[in-house]
């Protein structure tokens, strides 16, 4: 199983500090949502220019425009881009179809779908690398919210996905016996006194 760290902070500057800690410990580096809305694909590119040898992962939550979307991402070197499940079919096929064009990839993020399993064999199909279990950070603020549906929506989908949203030291040993190809630790990372210390520990956790 892969590790991928969620930027969610607001500055370049910021996020290669973070990525400069805790690179050596993750397989993907995510720019988060509020990261690429506040500074731009910019973001992207530097990430990409100082850790060339890390899956850069733009965190895009397409909702329209798919293959211009996400043809721009890839031309600033992001290597994956996340489309909303929420968005259309027509938006999922043109953001693979820019994929396919530059030989990168797609993930359909299913924060806000109501039936995940359901619209996660869909996407795949349409071409999708991978789906997100995801629960955003509004989300897992709500009442009632469990972690243990993400992962057992992703073990009843039967197709490649990761999870995100709650990962943490606790919870990634689960995130990997459910199955998942990618844990995606945001806060557990970067609000952590010691980001590299917390992505080590996340890493020492993965079963080899
Ligand atoms: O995409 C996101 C929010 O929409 C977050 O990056 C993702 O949910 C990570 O969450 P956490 O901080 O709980 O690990």
């Amino acid at each position: 199983m892969k590790l991928q760290v969620a930027m969610d902070v607001l500055t370049t500057e910021a996020a290669l500090e973070l990525a400069g800690k805790v690179a050596p410990y993750v397989d993907i580096l995510e720019l988060g949502t509020p990261l690429i809305k506040s500074e731009g694909l910019r973001a992207v590119t530097a990430i990409k220019d100082a850790h060339p040898d890390k899956i850069v992962f733009a965190d895009l939550k397409t909702m329209d425009a798919g293959e211009l979307e996400a043809d721009i991402a890839f031309s600033a070197g992001a290597d994956i881009v996340t489309v909303l499940g929420t968005a259309g079919d027509s938006t999922i096929v043109g953001a693979v179809k820019a994929a396919k064009a530059h030989g990168k990839s797609v993930v359909v993020d299913l924060i806000g779908v109501a039936d995940k399993v359901q619209r996660a064999k869909e996407v795949t199909a349409l071409g999708a690398a991978f789906v997100e279990m995801h629960a955003g950070l509004d989300e897992q603020a709500e009442e009632g919210f469990t972690f243990q549906t993400l992962l057992s929506d992703g073990e009843a989908a039967a197709v490649p996905f990761s999870v995100a949203g709650g990962v943490n030291v606790s919870t990634i040993a689960s995130v990997q016996q459910a199955g998942a190809q990618v844990a995606v630790a945001g806060g557990a990372i970067y609000s952590a006194d010691d980001p590299a210390a917390s992505a080590a520990a996340l890493r020492a956790a993965i079963v080899a």
